[in-house]
Formats: structure tokens, C-alpha cells, sequence
């Protein structure tokens, strides 16, 4: 299968983001893409003042058009992650996942709400006006299942595990890193993620803007079972497109069969 992965700029304007997700379709259609992925909150400015102004109900607005263009293009859109409102008022970053007619197959609020304070780094804090998921996220698809999570949800092993119990054989992961965190974390947390599951995991960030309110690290990746680096971007905006088979998670794990040797009975009693 083929995975494309869009590190876009973000506008100010909603609609810009929309129309630029396009583009990009348009752009990469020879590419013929299985499933596209964007990055973290890619419709937004990342800043916690601006999620309720841009929030919208599922089925809305920005949900529809990311429905048409994956119907319209055939392919699976990880529509990255977006703020969303309830019924209740309260705000989500929300990963809508449609499939090739357009269909929303899954839906994945961050679970993990992204509240840091590093000294001389990076303050934030996202609980200020967003309420956290509280599940894991696993879609099917001809493939096998994916599963997906909200850039600092992958910080937390459990979540990307219960993914993989589940049935995941790859992990989709909307992101933004910082000029903080990225350098530190952000290659290592994806190679450990998918070397301790012995699964793909993908993430796709936006590209650096110095101007922005939050400096996103960028580097969209692709890393394999094997815990490979198979393809990461730089900061800038664009795309990378990989050609990967699934079927590559069954040899990993049959070689070396970590998942199976686990030794449940010893971790499951009471710290
Ligand atoms: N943006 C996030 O949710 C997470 C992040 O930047 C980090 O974990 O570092």
C-alpha cells in the first residue's frame, strides 16, 4: 500500500487550510495514494485561545469537505486532527478517518492532554480549553487495522499497545512537536513505539513556521517494524510518499517474537 504524507503550512484562515489540503491532493493524485495523513490540528494555529473560535460539531463544515476529497480521490484521509465541539460545549483535537467513498470510519479525541512547562523551553498548555478522549482508536481497513493517536498520546506506551492488541498493524499519528520536544523526543519516541509493537507508526506533522505562535518541529517519518527510519521530512512544507506491506509486521514478529514471549502473568500484578 502506498501512504502519503502532507506536511502542510497552517494559515490563519480555516478555509485556507482546507483549500490547501486539496491542492495537495490534486498535486500528489499520481502518486495514487492508499491513505493520505496531515498533520495536528492542521485547519488551526496550534494555540489554546484559538480552539473554541475555530471548533465545529462532527459533520460540519470542515468534516465535509475532508469527506468529498477522500471520496473524490479515492483514497483513506486521516483528516489529522481538528478542534471539535460537543453537544456539551466542550472542545476536542479531534482525528476524523474517512474511507475511499467518503465514509468516516474513525474518530480519535487526544486522550492525553499536551500540558508541559520546561524551563527556558516550551509552555503549554492544552487543558486550558480543550476536554480529553478517553479511548483507543483502531479502524479496518483491505489492509488490516490501523490504529491512530494524537501526538502526545504516543508518548504513553499503553495507548499504542491497546492499539496493537487490537489488531493495528500500523499506527497513524497527527503530530506537532516543538523546537523544544522535537529535537529531544520525536525521532526516538516514534522508532520506540514501533519497535516495542513491531508495527509502522507514521507521523505527520505541519512544517516549521518562526513566525507561528507555536514553532511545530516538523519531520514527518515513517519508521518500520524493524524500528527503521524508512522516510523523514525536514522542516519544510511538503509531502513524502512510501510504499510499504503490512504483511512486513507478520515477519518481524514471527522472527522475533516479542509480542508472544510477553510475560503477562508477571506484569499484572499490583505495583
Ligand atoms: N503537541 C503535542 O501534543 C505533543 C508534543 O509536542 C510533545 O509531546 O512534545
Amino acid at each position: 500500500m502506498k501512504i502519503v504524507q502532507l506536511q502542510m503550512h497552517v494559515y490563519e484562515e480555516k478555509e485556507k487550510n482546507l483549500a490547501q489540503l486539496g491542492e495537495y491532493l490534486k498535486r500528489t493524485a499520481h502518486e495514487q495514494a492508499d491513505i493520505v495523513t496531515v498533520g495536528e490540528m492542521f485547519t488551526c494555529p496550534y494555540q489554546t485561545e484559538k480552539f473554541p473560535l475555530y471548533a465545529e460539531r462532527e459533520g460540519e463544515k470542515s468534516w465535509k469537505i475532508c469527506s468529498e476529497l477522500a471520496r473524490m480521490y479515492g483514497v483513506y484521509l486521516c483528516a489529522g486532527s481538528m478542534p471539535e465541539v460537543d453537544e456539551n460545549g466542550k472542545i476536542y483535537n479531534t482525528a476524523y478517518v474517512f474511507d475511499r467513498k467518503g465514509e468516516q470510519i474513525a474518530k480519535h479525541r487526544k486522550a492525553h492532554l499536551f500540558d508541559i512547562d520546561i524551563e527556558n523551553g516550551q509552555y503549554f498548555k492544552e487543558s486550558e480549553t480543550l476536554t480529553a478522549g478517553d479511548s483507543s482508536t483502531v479502524f479496518e481497513t483491505e489492509f488490516g487495522k490501523m490504529g491512530v493517536c494524537i501526538c502526545f498520546d504516543l508518548r504513553f506506551p499503553e495507548l499504542s499497545r491497546m492499539m496493537v492488541e487490537q489488531g493495528a498493524k500500523m499506527i497513524l499519528v497527527p503530530a506537532a512537536f516543538n523546537m523544544t520536544t522535537g529535537p529531544a523526543h520525536w525521532e526516538i519516541l516514534f522508532r520506540s513505539r514501533a519497535l516495542d509493537n513491531q508495527c509502522f507508526v507514521a507521523g505527520t506533522s505541519s512544517a516549521r513556521d518562526r513566525e507561528a505562535g507555536y514553532v511545530a518541529w516538523g519531520h514527518s517519518l515513517l519508521v518500520s517494524p524493524w524500528g527503521d527510519i524508512i522516510e523523514e521530512m525536514e522542516e519544510k512544507e511538503g509531502y513524502i510518499s512510501n510504499e510499504i506491506n503490512l504483511d512486513y509486521v507478520e515477519k518481524i514478529r514471527k522472527e522475533l517474537p516479542l509480542l508472544k514471549a510477553r510475560r503477562q502473568d508477571i506484569y499484572s500484578g499490583e505495583v
